[in-house]
């Protein structure tokens, strides 16, 4: 369930990768907007291209810095963040494209069930032209006003149908308040009798993810997102559910405030969750 072997419009895979088929969001493999989209190599890494320069050193300094850390409070978050291997150059056809070498969260996952749960209200930085910001605000604009969150897409393996389902950014777009809690337990598998443990241990993730965060005056996070992944064959093993956060590309120094934006999404996250739980 790793790769896609062969090619697509940019022309052949670089050597020894693939198309990362568990990705659920984010820039994909478009020929037209120049987009490469992610690739697994070897199918314990995870390939994500630097497609704009200042985005993709932000989150290479934001890798370099959590995974050389000796503070105690960075290294909770480094067990947070996908592990970090640095960056490889890797040729399509004509074009040298870099590549961020991260862990594959879904590695080994025979059914992966995969959503990306885009954190805060403020999903543009505080140097994002006045156009950015406007196109941000209008995006997911109810959910994100209700929930502090959107879901750009996610996928699921549902047991009782034994069929995948994938939901993209048109899907998320659309979603009603009441919509989200729906896609939260079709997501969980709920009407599967394992799937509530899943649930359970994600929301004791989450609980500590808002812990880090009212404790930390390091970041301020934007347009970042929580993957949640778990494999639908081992529903009844939910301790190889993980919940990940990924996508540091605007990510800023917090001035020795708190993150109260991301903050409220996962508190709004686990009180949504806390409510299909019981
Ligand atoms: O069209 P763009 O270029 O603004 O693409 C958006 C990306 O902006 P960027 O180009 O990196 O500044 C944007 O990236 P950021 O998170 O802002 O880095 C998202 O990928 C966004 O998708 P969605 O909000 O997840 O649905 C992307 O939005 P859509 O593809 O949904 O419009
Ligand atoms: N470490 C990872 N392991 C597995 N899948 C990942 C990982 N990082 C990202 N992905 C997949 O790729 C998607 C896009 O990742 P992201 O970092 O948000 O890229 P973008 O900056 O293009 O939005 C995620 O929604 C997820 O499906």
């Amino acid at each position: 369930m790793d790769a896609d072997e062969g090619t697509h419009g940019h022309g052949e895979f670089p050597s020894g990768t693939a198309h990362l088929s568990t990705q659920v969001a984010g820039h994909s493999c478009d020929n037209k907007n120049y987009s490469f989209g992610l690739l697994v190599k070897s199918g314990r890494y995870v390939l994500k291209p630097v497609e704009k320069e200042q985005h993709g050193k932000r989150e290479i300094d934001f890798y370099r810095r959590v995974t050389s850390t000796k503070d105690p409070l960075l290294l909770e978050l480094k067990a947070l963040v996908p592990e970090f291997y640095g960056t490889e150059i890797l040729s399509w056809n004509d074009s040298r494209v870099n590549y961020i070498v991260l862990s594959n969260v879904t590695h080994g996952m025979a059914q992966p069930c995969v959503m990306d749960i885009k954190i805060g209200k403020q999903t543009w930085d505080p140097y994002a032209t006045e156009a950015k910001r406007l196109k941000e605000q209008e995006k997911y604009a109810v959910i994100k006003q209700h929930y502090s969150f959107c879901i750009p897409g996610f996928q699921v393996y549902d047991a009782s149908t034994s069929q995948f389902k994938k939901f993209g950014k048109d899907f998320g777009k659309n979603l009603t308040i009441d919509g989200t809690v729906e896609a939260f337990k079709i997501f969980f598998n709920l009407s599967h009798e394992s799937g509530k443990a899943t649930l359970l241990h994600i929301l004791e993730r989450l609980k500590k993810i808002v812990k880090w965060f009212k404790s930390q005056r390091h970041f301020h996070f934007y347009s970042s997102s929580i993957l949640i992944a778990y494999d639908a064959k081992e529903l009844s093993n939910f301790p190889s559910a993980t919940v990940t956060m990924i996508d540091f590309a605007h990510v800023y120094p917090a001035n020795g405030e708190e993150d109260l934006n991301y903050i409220a999404g996962v508190e709004k996250l686990v009180e949504l969750l806390d409510s299909i739980a019981v």
